[in-house]
């Protein structure tokens, strides 16, 4: 049998006897393009065209394959349902990497470097690694850090440091930034002037979903006011919170930090007698970093995220279910993403209208209110039994470390990709990997795509499979 001959029909061919081809066509192909700089769309004549220095890099003899070229593209699903009678048009992001030809001269670029929202391992990676390709792949002599989030844009000369290699070194080995970070402050009118006052011609801007909200809104000024400056979003969450890429930088690290109090949980309760230990993870409306905690440490009873709901009380609820746990192994761990269960904690409506700086919801604390609630449960419901809750709350221990490895890693590929997009005259974009691919993103897309838990996909099952918890749904108190 020929095994390159293609077979008829759509579905995989029924045949045990060896693996075959079946050719098929695809639907069609629709680039999610990224907006450029004004001067690299100017006509008649865009900016000229600057030979990507990288090829004059003394330690650099790129081959011909080293430059990304104009057609290369990802897709956004890495797999299809062949058998599917209506697929949806395939969805392709340009590739991110290094262009053979600039849109922007180095020796004319000001590049500003921004850290906006909640900590995340990493963010010192970014850095250092923005500073030292901006210098030693391209060129770029005049790049700043500026200090304390986008408030920085609009403060005085000590919020913008320039930033050199040598200084930069051991960065990644730190946690937290070296530009400080704040929430809030976002006045775009005047965050604009700032940057044209200074004279930057390049941003990027490292932040969360609402750092990317503020970056869309800044390329929009941009463009209204007609500048040539671009800015980029360097997608920065603990709490995996952005879609559309594979996962944000930090998350890996921070589920790894948070074995340590899952750990020590599991021991407190394996030394009590009817002993509970309890763990808060970092998770405001995803429960990523507590899921994957989880799944990775397998000593976890039971896992409570915002996307699913559960009940506390009667048959079918939390606290039976805990107890039915505790009567079979001596003792439960119980993981709670601190964004669970919320709208079943009491609350004031000052409490309810509370918001940060950044506008975001106060979230009432849901572990010690757990812990109560579950001591109360059993001093009513099993008044000469033994019991014991230990609460850890390992808040910013997971988030205020530096990066792993494999995070650091990432971090560097994240840096570069934004400094070849910059320099290739793209704007308005985020970069990231999307399966794996790391690709241009509009920035628009991404503020508002979310990256909850699928609950319905194979990875909730597994937690299920893991911890062996049924939905917390079925209360008949
Ligand atoms: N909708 C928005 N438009 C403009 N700026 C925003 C918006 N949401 C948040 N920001 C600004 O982005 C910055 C970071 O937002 P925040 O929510 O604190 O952190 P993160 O970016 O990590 O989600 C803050 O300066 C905040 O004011
Ligand atoms: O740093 P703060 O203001 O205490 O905020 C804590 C929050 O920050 C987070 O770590 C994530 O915040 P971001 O919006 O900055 O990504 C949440 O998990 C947590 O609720
Ligand atoms: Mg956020």
């Amino acid at each position: 049998m020929d095994p390159t001959a293609p077979n008829s029909g759509g579905g995989a061919a029924a045949d045990a006897t060896g693996p075959t081809n079946t050719t098929v066509t695809l639907p069609p192909l629709t680039l999610r393009d990224v907006p450029r700089l004004p001067s690299a769309l100017a006509s008649p004549s865009p900016s000229p065209v600057v030979p990507n220095p990288i090829s004059r890099h003394p330690y650099f003899h790129p081959p011909s394959t080293f430059y990304i070229s104009p057609g290369d593209v990802s897709l956004r699903h890495a797999f299809f349902d062949l058998a599917s009678a209506s697929p949806s048009p395939l969805l392709a992001y340009r590739r991110a990497g290094p262009r053979g030809d600039l849109a922007v001269d180095p020796a004319r670029a000001r590049a500003a470097l921004v850290t906006c929202g909640g900590l995340c391992p990493g963010l010192n990676t970014v850095l250092r690694e923005l500073v030292v390709g901006l210098h030693e792949l391209y060129g770029v002599r005049d790049v700043f850090g500026v200090a304390a989030g986008y408030r920085g844009f609009y403060g005085g000369d000590e919020d913008h440091v320039r930033l050199e290699p040598a200084a930069a070194d051991d960065w990644h080995k730190k946690g937290g930034t070296v530009l400080k970070t704040t929430r809030g402050g976002f006045d775009l009118g005047k965050i604009v002037d700032g940057i044209v006052s200074r004279g930057y011609t390049q941003v990027y801007a490292i932040g969360g979903d609402g750092t990317m909200r503020g970056a869309v809104a800044i390329f929009q000024e941009f463009k209204r006011r007609g500048l040539n400056i671009s800015i980029t979003g360097i997608p920065k969450t603990v709490d995996n919170d952005i879609g559309i890429i594979d996962r944000s930088f930090g998350f890996q690290t921070a589920v790894e930090i948070a074995q340590q109090a899952i750990d020590a949980a599991h021991v407190e309760a394996v030394s009590a007698v009817n002993g509970i230990g309890l763990v808060k993870l970092m998770g405001r409306s995803t429960g990523h970093i507590a899921l994957h905690a989880t799944l990775s440490s397998r000593d976890v009873d039971c896992c409570l995220i915002p996307e699913v709901d559960f009940c506390l009380e009667g048959k079918g609820g939390l606290f039976e279910f805990l107890y039915e746990r505790i009567k079979k192994k001596g003792h439960a761990v119980v993981v709670v993403a601190e964004g669970a269960g919320q709208e079943l904690i009491h609350r004031t409506d000052d409490q309810k209208r509370e918001q940060d700086e950044s506008g975001n919801i106060v979230f009432l604390d849901v572990g010690p209110w757990l812990k109560s609630e579950l001591g109360r449960w059993w001093k009513r419901e099993h008044p000469d039994e033994l019991f014991t809750v230990k609460y850890i709350d390992p808040t910013y221990m997971i988030r205020a470390v530096p990066a792993n490895a494999t995070d650091n890693l990432y971090c560097t590929l994240l840096a570069h990709s934004a400094i070849h997009g910059i320099m290739a005259g793209f704007t308005g974009f985020v970069p990231g990997p999307i399966n794996g691919t790391y690709s241009y993103i509009p920035l628009e897309d991404i503020a508002v795509a979310k990256n909850p838990v699928d609950v319905n996909d194979h990875k909730w099952a597994w937690v299920r499979s893991v911890t062996n918890q049924p939905d917390f749904l079925m209360s008949q108190a």
